[in-house]
């Protein structure tokens, strides 16, 4: 039986995750943390401000991180101090916060890290692998993604990501975030991003050659996707080595 807190506990990933735990047959929420105090699921959310106390109490075996990209390198720390196992949905990290990150977790404890949980993202990102691979290098690429109007970070982790995965195959490009006025096409690719509403989130990559276009796209309709894949990450964490993992090492995907 895993004991669990989730930071970030009270915010719209924190509450799913949550759920999903109380409800896991082998694994016990003891508590979450969050800006302020509270309660979830029945069990207490500390404050921020005394999370250390808060774990050093509870002695949970794994932390979930759903918060900020400042808050989480932080919460990391606190649980690489304590030997506990982490899962990290955070997004929106600078290359120095990354850097942080890996210092913190290497050699001390095991975490997955992924911009996305989702299966379905998991194996969007290799086909787009795949595709990068084979689709002739004359053809332009653009990537677009739509999420909710509260989002903070531009473009999402998993976009991100997926211009990680681009620049792999087909060798750095600049990336060029939205056109406006005169913007003639270079060889660089177009990175577009729509905020609204409640959309839970979209990603698409168009490889556009002449007199025909081939798009990859997935669409996400409930969080509860995101929220199952780091809880099962979680059940997979406790107990492994040292080190920074993928949601390809969870799912057994290459
Ligand atoms: N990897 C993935 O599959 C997914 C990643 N995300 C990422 O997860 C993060 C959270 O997303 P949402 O839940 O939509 O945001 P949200 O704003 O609803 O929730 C974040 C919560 O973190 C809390 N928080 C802020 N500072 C904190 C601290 N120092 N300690 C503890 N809690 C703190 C906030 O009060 C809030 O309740 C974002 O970075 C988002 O991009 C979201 C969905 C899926
Ligand atoms: O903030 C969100 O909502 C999401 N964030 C992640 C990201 O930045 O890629 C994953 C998902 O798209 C939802």
């Amino acid at each position: 039986m895993s004991k669990v807190v989730v930071c970030g506990a009270l915010g719209r990933m924190g509450m799913v995750i949550g759920g999903i735990v109380s409800e896991s047959p082998d694994m016990d929420l003891v508590g979450g943390v969050d800006v302020k105090e509270g309660s979830f699921y029945g069990v207490p959310v500390a404050a921020a401000e005394r999370m250390g106390a808060f774990l050093d109490d509870v002695r949970p075996d794994v932390i979930i991180d759903f918060t900020i990209a400042a808050a989480a390198v932080g919460n990391i720390r606190a649980a690489s101090e304590r030997g506990i196992a982490l899962v990290v949905g955070t997004t929106g990290f600078s290359p120095d916060q990354q850097e942080e990150i890996r210092t913190a977790v290497e050699g001390h404890v095991p975490a997955v890290i992924s911009s996305n949980f989702s299966v379905g993202v998991n194996l969007f990102w290799a086909l787009i692998r795949e595709a990068a691979r084979r689709v002739p290098p004359d053809y332009d690429i653009e990537v677009t993604e739509a999420h909710h109007r509260y989002k903070q970070d531009a473009p999402s982790g998993t976009a991100t990501t997926i211009l990680d995965i681009l620049d792999a195959e087909r060798g750095p490009h600049t990336r060029v975030y939205g056109r406006e006025g005169i913007a003639p096409r270079g060889d660089e690719i177009g990175v577009h991003v729509v905020r609204g509403g409640d959309i839970v989130g979209d990603h698409t990559v168009m490889f556009a050659g002449n007199h025909e276009v081939l798009e990859l796209s997935h669409r996400a309709y409930d969080r509860a996707v995101f929220a199952r894949g780091a809880v099962r990450a979680a059940g997979w964490v406790v107990g492994k080595e040292p080190g920074i993992y993928s949601m390809n090492d969870v799912l057994g995907l290459q």
